[in-house]
């Protein structure tokens, strides 16, 4: 029973974030298993702009990002409906905010005042999770995976553009603390800690997140 002085703390919404190739996925799929919870997991390889905008960044961005904001938005409306609003817990392996990092970055002009108009129009009055693990890292780190995980469209990624995603993630983290203060956010050095190779730095995190829960 819950004394007065007690709070009940929010239903379980995790989302892991991080840049390219931090180990989100991973992670989110370890987590899912570990507390047995739902996983809502990223469509990557229906995605028919990808190789597009790799070649041509300019060229593709607004259709790319377009294509990621409408899906995730409908995937998240759908995870609403299914868990969120049901009470029951869900972990994610994206956040819907991470569609503004990548904008700010892809798109200017006209078209980000464009995209930024529909981004809070489909996303300001969508519940957003109340735990995010960020996966931090270091170029290097990030360009030893996306080379592991082998995808063709990312083997040519320019290291600049990581290195200012690296820098765009820490600045939108920053802001989250300041603009969600309830939100719980963990962060994990992705360099350090090897949650595929080490069980030890994954029950390290687990009972981090529990704390939290
Ligand atoms: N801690 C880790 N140690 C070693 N390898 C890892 C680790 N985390 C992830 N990997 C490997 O790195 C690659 C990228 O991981 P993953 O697909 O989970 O990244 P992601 O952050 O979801 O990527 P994206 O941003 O493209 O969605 C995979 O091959 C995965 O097996
Ligand atoms: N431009 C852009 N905007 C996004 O919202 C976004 N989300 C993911 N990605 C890229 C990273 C991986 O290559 C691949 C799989 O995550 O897709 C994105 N690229």
């Amino acid at each position: 029973m819950w004394e007065d002085h007690q709070v009940k703390k929010p239903c379980p919404f995790i989302a892991v974030e991080g840049a390219i190739g931090a180990g989100k996925t991973t992670l989110a799929t370890m987590l899912a298993e570990r507390f047995d919870y739902p996983l809502l997991k990223e469509i990557v390889d229906e995605n028919p702009f990808l190789d597009k905008f790799y070649q041509n960044i300019e060229e593709w961005a607004f259709q790319l990002e377009m294509f990621f904001l409408c899906n995730r938005y409908k995937q998240l409306e759908d995870t609403v409906q299914n868990y969120v609003s049901r009470g029951l817990p869900v972990v994610s392996d994206y956040h819907i905010y991470k569609n503004w990092i990548f904008a700010q970055r892809t798109l200017h002009g006209d078209k980000r005042e464009k995209y930024r108009q529909i981004y809070h129009l489909l996303t300001d009055d969508l519940p957003k999770p109340n735990v995010i693990v960020y996966i931090q890292t270091e170029l290097a780190t990030l360009l030893k995976r996306i080379e592991k995980r082998g995808r063709g469209f990312e083997q040519d990624i320019d290291p600049g553009y990581l290195e200012r995603l690296i820098e765009d993630y820490e600045t939108a983290i920053t802001q989250l603390r300041t603009q969600e203060p309830d939100t719980v956010i963990i962060t994990i050095d992705g360099n350090e800690l090897d949650f595929v190779e080490h069980p030890e730095h994954f029950e390290q995190i687990v009972a981090k997140i529990k704390e939290h829960l």
